[in-house]
């Protein structure tokens, strides 16, 4: 269709050949792969992929487009998109952008016909890669490490209430760290009210909002780049029920004295299987992360795995021996699916003492 020529440089040396797609946009950022055959919306404008250029395993990317109900934020964060063949004519009856819309209304970098298989060798052999999308093929790119403040820019800045019901249904304040909207969605439809705080909002300024629970959100970036934080969860995970997922699962394990660690190249897609520790039962999870919880770390003093990877025995959940704190390294609200662990939200809010009708000691 005449595109013109696109390089995708990483800073391994490799320089992998493509065409733009839509508009031409420069960018750097580390290289991640994702292996969901579905779900492209979701990953595209999931905060937790801030500043990474996102490789796409499945082939076809585009081909039912993009709906208004799917998005999990409106500002795409991601740094790049990098696919094999785009999808132009796109059929699906809640469709209204196709790929190229969407590229070009958000500026998205995305370069097509990449040899996605090779980036995804390339970054499962040296695990930490970062690469730049240019026209230029003597660009190197020039960033090389994850940006330690990547979670202020995807963060909400003011609070914000999302569903106000009656005074006896649970009050849900999440810290926002880059928050799937899923989240929320899910537990609106779970009767909650829903407040959006800041990541960094203040144990005192949270507590002053009344909430039953606490939901620590996804996000983007290292988590030891948040160690400053960890004072204010610990203070507020020992003051209310709450469920940390993904980022903020591991910034618990952080609060209560663990470490974390990276992946050798991450787990992102959507068919997972994760063991629950405590029934025996495998679920295939939807996950994208590139740290976890180190096992071997002094968190187990306060609390238990509940969760295992099948795949590399990585700590994939945890909950606290007698305090109300649970958390899970995977996507329970899923989005694109599997569903298998949406329970998972249904069985915290079932057990948020609210205002007035239970007493949480
Ligand atoms: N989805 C997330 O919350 C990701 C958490 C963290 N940024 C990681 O890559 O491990």
């Amino acid at each position: 269709m005449g595109e013109k020529t696109g390089y995708l440089v990483l800073s391994t040396g490799d320089i992998l050949e493509g065409k733009w797609l839509g508009k031409i946009h420069a960018s750097e950022g580390e290289l991640v792969f994702n292996t969901s055959m579905t779900g492209y919306q979701e990953v595209m404008t999931d905060p937790s992929y801030a500043g990474q250029i996102v490789g796409m395993t499945y082939p076809l990317i585009g081909n039912y487009g993009f709906s208004e109900i799917d998005y999990e934020s409106l500002n795409p964060a991601l740094a790049g998109l990098i696919i094999s063949h785009p999808c132009r004519t796109p059929e699906h009856y809640q469709s209204t952008l196709s790929l190229e819309d969407m590229i070009n209304k958000y500026e998205i970098p995305c370069l097509f016909e990449i040899d996605t298989r090779k980036l995804t060798r390339i970054i499962r052999d040296h695990g930490e890669v970062y690469g730049r999308i240019t026209s230029v093929m003597q660009d190197a790119p020039q960033q090389l490490k994850v940006d330690s403040e990547i979670v202020k820019r995807v963060s909400i800045q003011t609070t914000t209430q999302y569903k106000i019901n009656s005074e006896t249904h649970p009050h849900v304040v999440i810290y926002d760290f880059g928050c799937k909207h899923s989240i929320v969605r899910t537990l609106a439809e779970l009767d909650c009210n829903v407040t959006v705080v800041p990541f960094d909002a203040n144990p005192e300024a949270v507590k002053a909002l009344h909430p039953d629970a606490i939901v620590l959100s996804n996000g983007p970036g290292d988590p030891e780049d948040l160690r400053y934080m960890t004072s204010n969860i610990r203070e507020i995970s020992e003051s209310y029920p709450t469920l940390g997922i993904c980022l903020g699962h591991q910034l618990v394990a952080l609060a209560y004295g663990g470490k974390t660690k990276r992946l050798p190249y991450g787990h992102r897609g959507s068919n997972h299987p994760v063991k629950d520790l405590r029934t025996g039962k495998v679920v295939i999870t939807s996950q994208n992360h590139g740290y976890a919880v180190d096992l071997d770390s002094n968190i187990m003093d306060d609390f238990q795995v509940s969760y295992m990877n099948v795949n590399d025995q990585t700590v994939e959940g945890l909950v606290h021996s007698h305090k109300p704190i649970m958390t899970v390294q995977f996507h329970p609200e899923a989005h694109p699916g599997p569903s298998d662990t949406q329970s998972i939200f249904q069985d915290f809010v079932s057990q948020i003492p609210v205002k007035g009708v239970k007493q949480y000691a």
